[in-house]
C-alpha cells in the first residue's frame, strides 16, 4: 500500500476518512473539481482551494492529445504545469474516448480512435494509460477500463467487464509504486449484481490503493445507481477508498455516502455553471430566467462563499445576458463552494453519527423549492 487511507469515524456503513498523498491529505467522503484540460475552468488553483476542494481531477484522453503527456512532463508535471500543488487524480482516458472521439476500435490490446482535436490516430492500451498518468505526475492513477455502454445485455457486459478486468491485471503490472502515489481499480458489470461481485473480487484479489465504481451515472437512473453501489460495496476491502466516477448532483452524492462511498467527482457544478446553473440548498436556480433580473438577493443566503456575499442575482442575471465572462466565472465559484459545503457537512454529520438526519434535512430543503 503507497497511499495511506485511514478511517476516522463510522456512520452505518458510511466512513469520514483522509487519504494521504504526496502533495498532501484528502479528507473524505470528498467531491473533486474537474479539471479537464490542465484547468479548473474560470477558476485560478487559488480560488479552487479557497472553495475547500483538496484534490482535483485531471485527464489522460485530453492532455495526451493537447499539449501531450510529454510536454506536460518537461514543463514539470501537471502539479507544476497548472500550479495546483494538492493531490491530483487523472481518469484513464477509455471513458473520453468512447464519448468524445469518433472512428474508434476496440480490441484485446487497446483502443484505436481519431483525435477530435486534429483527427490524428491514437492507440491507447493500458500500458500507455498507466505511461501518461506517470508523466503526468497524478497521485491517483486509474486503470485503463472500458465504461460497458448502458443498456447492455448481460453476455455483453460479462465480456465487457471481463476485458476491463485483464487490462486492469496489466495497469497493475505496469504501474510504479511510490510513497504518496496509487493506483485504483475501476468495477464494472452494468446494472448485474452477480458481475459486479465478480469484478468486486477480481480486483480485490488483485490489490489496489483504492477502488472505483464505473459503468454508472451513464442513464440507468438514481434507484439502479443505488442498487449497484449496494450490491459492489460488500465485496470491496473497507480499508481502501471508495470512488463513485461521475457522480453526481447533490442528492446522489448524499445517498451514494450513506452506503458507502467516498470519493467523487462530476461535471455538474462547473458546467452547469458556465451556463447560468446555480446550486442552492432548495435546488437549482438558471440565473438566465427573467425573475432574477431585478433580483437584490443573493444565490443563496446561507451561502458563504464571496460571490453570495458581495454580488446581487439582478447583476449574475445581467452578466448572462451580457455574455460576460464574469458570470460564468462567478457561477463556478459558487457552485465548487456550494458542493464542497455538502461535503462537509457529511463528513460532519457522520462524525456525529447523524447522516442519516442530515440527508433527511438535505433532501426536505431541496424539495422546499420556491428559490
Ligand atoms: C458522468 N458519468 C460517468 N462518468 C464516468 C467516468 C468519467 C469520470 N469523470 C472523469 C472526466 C470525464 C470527462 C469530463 C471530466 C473531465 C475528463 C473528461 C475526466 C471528468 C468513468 N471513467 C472511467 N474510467 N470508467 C467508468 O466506468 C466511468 C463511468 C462514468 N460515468
Ligand atoms: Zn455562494
Amino acid at each position: 500500500m503507497t497511499l495511506r487511507y485511514e478511517r476516522l469515524a463510522q456512520d452505518g456503513v458510511a466512513r469520514r476518512g483522509r487519504l494521504h498523498t504526496a502533495h498532501g491529505a484528502v479528507n473524505t467522503p470528498a467531491f473533486m473539481p474537474v479539471g479537464t484540460a490542465a484547468t479548473v475552468k474560470g477558476m485560478w488553483p487559488e480560488q479552487v482551494k479557497a472553495t475547500g476542494a483538496e484534490i482535483i481531477l485531471g485527464n489522460t484522453y485530453h492532455l495526451m492529445l493537447r499539449p501531450g503527456a510529454e510536454r506536460v512532463a518537461s514543463l514539470g508535471g501537471l502539479h507544476k504545469f497548472m500550479n495546483w500543488p494538492g493531490p491530483i487524480l487523472t481518469d484513464s482516458g477509455g471513458f473520453q474516448v468512447m464519448s468524445l472521439s469518433e472512428l474508434r476500435k476496440i480490441d484485446e490490446d487497446g483502443v484505436t480512435f481519431r483525435s477530435h482535436v486534429d483527427g490524428s490516430k491514437h492507440h491507447l492500451t493500458p500500458e500507455r494509460s498507466i505511461e501518461i498518468q506517470h508523466l503526468l505526475d497524478a497521485n491517483v492513477t486509474m486503470a485503463f477500463d472500458e465504461c460497458t455502454p448502458f443498456p447492455a445485455e448481460a453476455p455483453v457486459a460479462a465480456e465487457s467487464m471481463h476485458r476491463s478486468m485483464r487490462w486492469a491485471e496489466r495497469c497493475k503490472a505496469a504501474f510504479k509504486d511510490r510513497p504518496g502515489y496509487g493506483l485504483f481499480g475501476i468495477v464494472q458489470g452494468s446494472v448485474y449484481p452477480e458481475l459486479r461481485r465478480e469484478s468486486s473480487e477480481w480486483l480485490t484479489r488483485i490489490g489496489y490503493d483504492g477502488y472505483a465504481i464505473g459503468g454508472l451515472a451513464v442513464g440507468e437512473g438514481q434507484e439502479m445507481m443505488f442498487r449497484m453501489i449496494e450490491a459492489t460495496i460488500p465485496f470491496l476491502p473497507e480499508d481502501r477508498p471508495r470512488y463513485l466516477m461521475g457522480v453526481g448532483r447533490p442528492l446522489d452524492i448524499v445517498g451514494a455516502v450513506q452506503r458507502g462511498i467516498d470519493m467523487f467527482d462530476c461535471v455538474m457544478p462547473t458546467r452547469s455553471g458556465r451556463t447560468g446553473q446555480a446550486f442552492t440548498r432548495r435546488g437549482t436556480i438558471n440565473i438566465r430566467n427573467a425573475r432574477h433580473a431585478h433580483d437584490p438577493r443573493p444565490i443563496d443566503a446561507d451561502c458563504s462563499c464571496p460571490v453570495c456575499r458581495d454580488y446581487a442575482r439582478g447583476y449574475l442575471h445581467h452578466l448572462f445576458k451580457a455574455e460576460e465572462m464574469l458570470g460564468p466565472m462567478l457561477l463556478t465559484a459558487h457552485n465548487l463552494q456550494h458542493y464542497q459545503t455538502l461535503m462537509a457537512g457529511l463528513r460532519g454529520a457522520i462524525e456525529a453519527g447523524r447522516l442519516d438526519a442530515f440527508a433527511a434535512e438535505v433532501a426536505e430543503a431541496e424539495s422546499r423549492g420556491d428559490i
